[in-house]
């Protein structure tokens, strides 16, 4: 049987990896899809470079329309990256038919609303798993192996320069900045690296899984998105003598009683016996709970060439092995029918329900502890722990409240912290940490 022949749109990091996995691997992947798959055509703006990866063999271009002119070409990998050219040549390969596959969670974050409507009009597949945590097989496991349960909620190391940053520094009291330049170097950080540091990498992802698990549409400008950028050695410290890890975490759950999904990307106090607390340097995990199965983790590598490669391959033989299909047949692309989507709404971040870690500067005196719990709880606000210690500075007449609290409504806790804040004797700005206990 013919070759299905595969252009590349991009061929940078992921690129290069996808061309290294599909000719190493091609004699098993033939036997496994039925079929060769042939990288018979790359457009790259660097046309030398490009050159320099695959040989003469391959057709190489500058532009990517005409790879997509081209009528031999059956699927479409983009793997430029961003919103803008990235979008134009996703829709215009759908438009010429061709199948796409995308390792874009931003594009898919913020357009795939757009991008599946006009793939189920022209009656072609666009795959993704490697948009969200690289080489695990998450997207397949949302979409097809969880396909009995409810989900109740999915909480996730989904961004590997941040857990490479965090991991970096706790371990080995490296700089922020030095620790950034590495991951950049491993080809983990985004083309721009504020989209890792301030969690809006983890947020499209993030976005992506709450759609699929829920059933809902694309709502990226429904998140809410806090990074890394603020944390402060202090605050790490003080979680581990209490007994926790800080991770950045990307979290959606479903709200029963709230009539609402919560969709959220912040720094967040796990429990250090969990297993996801230990998840180190660049690698991801996903923690998700559903009714049925109950608690899976899925662990392994969320960025770098070739783990990203397995899941841009893995694609691609999806979609040999389906293209034949009657589109009716095929997994949807949010895992639900389109014309069964769900409008539930994404709840503001004041109705999300999570415990606290707030650290309070104060002055060492008399009456301080019981003003602060008075005002915790006139708002409902109930505390589970609460350590004092010198301040981090050291400076006399100081010292540091760390509270930890049990579950409450995020939008009391804001009122209560305005109310401390105004406290003669709270010194400086309140730190307040989101608490998870991922049980
Ligand atoms: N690097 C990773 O670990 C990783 C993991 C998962 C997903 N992703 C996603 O994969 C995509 C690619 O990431 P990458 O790390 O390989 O990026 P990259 O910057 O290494 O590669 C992008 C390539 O696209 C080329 N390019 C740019 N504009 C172009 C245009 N107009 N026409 C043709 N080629 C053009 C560049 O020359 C470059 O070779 C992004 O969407 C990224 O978010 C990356
Ligand atoms: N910049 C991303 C790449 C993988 O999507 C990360 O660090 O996880
Ligand atoms: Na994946």
């Amino acid at each position: 049987m013919k070759a299905i022949q595969v252009g590349l749109l991009g061929i940078g990091t992921v690129g290069s990896g996808t061309y290294k996995v599909l000719t190493r691997n091609q004699e098993e992947i033939r036997r496994r899809a039925g079929r060769a798959i042939e990288i018979t055509m790359v457009a790259d703006l660097d046309v030398e470079r490009a050159r320099s990866i695959v040989g003469d063999g391959i057709k190489v271009v500058a532009d990517g329309r005409e790879v997509i002119a081209n009528p031999d070409i059956d699927i479409v990998v983009e793997l430029i990256g961003g919103y803008g050219v990235a979008k134009a040549l996703v829709l215009e390969a759908i438009a010429a038919g061709k199948h796409v596959v995308t390792a874009n969670k931003a594009l898919l974050a913020v357009h795939g609303n757009e991008i599946f409507a006009a793939a189920r009009e022209k009656g072609v597949m666009v795959a993704f798993e490697a948009a969200v945590a690289g080489g695990i097989p998450i997207i397949k496991a949302l979409r097809e192996g969880l396909t009995a349960n409810r989900i109740e909620w999915i909480a996730g190391i989904i961004n590997g320069t941040t857990n490479f940053i965090l991991s970096e520094m706790r371990d080995k009291g490296l700089d922020f900045d030095v620790v950034l330049k590495e991951a950049q170097r491993l080809g983990y950080a985004e083309a721009d690296p504020t989209f890792d540091i301030e969690g809006i990498d983890a947020a499209h992802k993030a976005t992506v899984m709450s759609a699929i698990a829920f059933g809902i549409p694309m709502q990226f400008d429904k998140a809410h998105v806090e990074g890394i950028v603020g944390l402060q050695a202090a605050d790490i410290r003080h979680a581990e003598s209490l007994g926790y890890r800080i991770k950045l975490l990307g979290i959606t759950r479903r709200r029963a009683d709230a009539n609402g999904i919560e969709l959220r990307v912040h720094p967040t106090l796990v429990p250090a016996k969990r297993l996801i607390a230990n998840v180190e340097g660049a690698m991801n995990a996903v923690v998700v709970q559903a009714d049925a199965v109950g608690t899976t983790l899925y662990y392994g590598k969320g960025a770098g060439a070739e783990p990203t490669a397995s899941a841009v391959v893995a694609d691609l033989v999806d979609i040999t092995r389906l293209h034949t299909a009657d589109p009716d047949h095929r997994v949807p692309h949010l895992a639900f029918r389109a014309d069964s989507l769900s409008d539930t709404p994404i709840l503001p971040i004041a109705q999300t329900v999570t415990a606290f870690y707030l650290r309070l500067r104060v002055a060492d005196e008399a009456g301080v502890l019981s003003r602060i719990t008075t005002t915790l709880a006139e708002h409902d606000i109930s505390i589970d722990a609460v350590l004092q210690r010198p301040s981090s500075d050291q400076k006399a007449g100081e010292q540091d409240l760390i509270i930890l609290t049990h579950n409450t409504v995020e939008g009391k806790m804001r009122t209560a912290i305005a109310k401390m804040q105004a406290l003669s004797t709270v010194l400086a700005p309140i730190v307040s940490l989101r608490k998870e206990d991922l049980a």
